[in-house]
């Protein structure tokens, strides 16, 4: 198989692609992460997925390249990363009490035109937390780079009720999906280095 390129600065997303394995490298997509408004959570997380894994195909074409994007939608809002502390503050306050659906898109494109993608979601229950331990909470400094200003895998652990679906996926790369959609692609997960 020609190389696999993985179309992300995400840290948390190399991680989850070290776990597997395979032989892959990172770069980042450069791309503008702005889409048109009145798009549903998922319709955007598609979509910039393929931005990325596009904006890298056409640099390396004969490489696979995987893209990935994630929003989290609560109630009828779909939050992002947060800029400081006090948009990570008002993230994490519309989360606790409350349940709230990660949405991850990623998107696998290949030599050939090959072209495969797909969206997990992933449901989560915070506990309802006083405004101390939320405070306590920021000064992990967990926010940083974290659509929902938490992390899953981190001290974030504290503020879960209740997780259905796929755990990797909160992180970044739902894991299930991506071991498909590579298979679906003919990699061998356990070539020979
Ligand atoms: N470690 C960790 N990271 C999380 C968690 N939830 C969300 N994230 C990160 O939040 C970021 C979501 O923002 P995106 O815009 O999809 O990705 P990004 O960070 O800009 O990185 P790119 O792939 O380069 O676009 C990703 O880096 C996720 O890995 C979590 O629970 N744990």
């Amino acid at each position: 198989m020609s190389e696999l390129i993985l179309a992300s600065t995400s840290s948390a997303r190399r991680a989850l692609m070290d776990g597997l394995g395979l032989p892959y490298r990172t770069e980042a997509p450069g791309v503008d992460e702005h889409v048109a408004a009145g798009l549903s959570a998922e319709e955007a997380v598609r979509m910039l997925a393929v931005r990325k894994a596009r904006a890298v195909q056409e640099r390396h074409p004969d490489a696979w390249v995987l893209g990935a994007d994630q929003l989290v939608e609560v109630g009828h809002e779909v939050l992002g990363k947060p800029q400081d502390r006090d948009a990570a503050r008002a993230q994490l306050q519309r989360l606790l009490g409350q349940t709230h659906v990660i949405h991850t898109a990623v998107c696998l494109l290949g030599p050939g035109g090959h072209h495969s993608e797909t969206v997990e979601d992933t449901r989560l229950t915070f506990f309802a937390v006083p405004p101390e331990e939320l405070e306590r909470y920021l000064d992990t400094g967990e926010w940083e780079g974290c659509a929902g200003s938490y992390r899953v895998e981190g001290r974030g652990q504290a503020l879960l009720q209740k997780l259905e679906g796929d755990r990797t996926n909160v992180q970044g790369l739902p894991m299930l999906s991506v071991v498909r959609l590579l298979r679906q692609a003919g990699f061998d997960l356990f070539a020979r280095p």
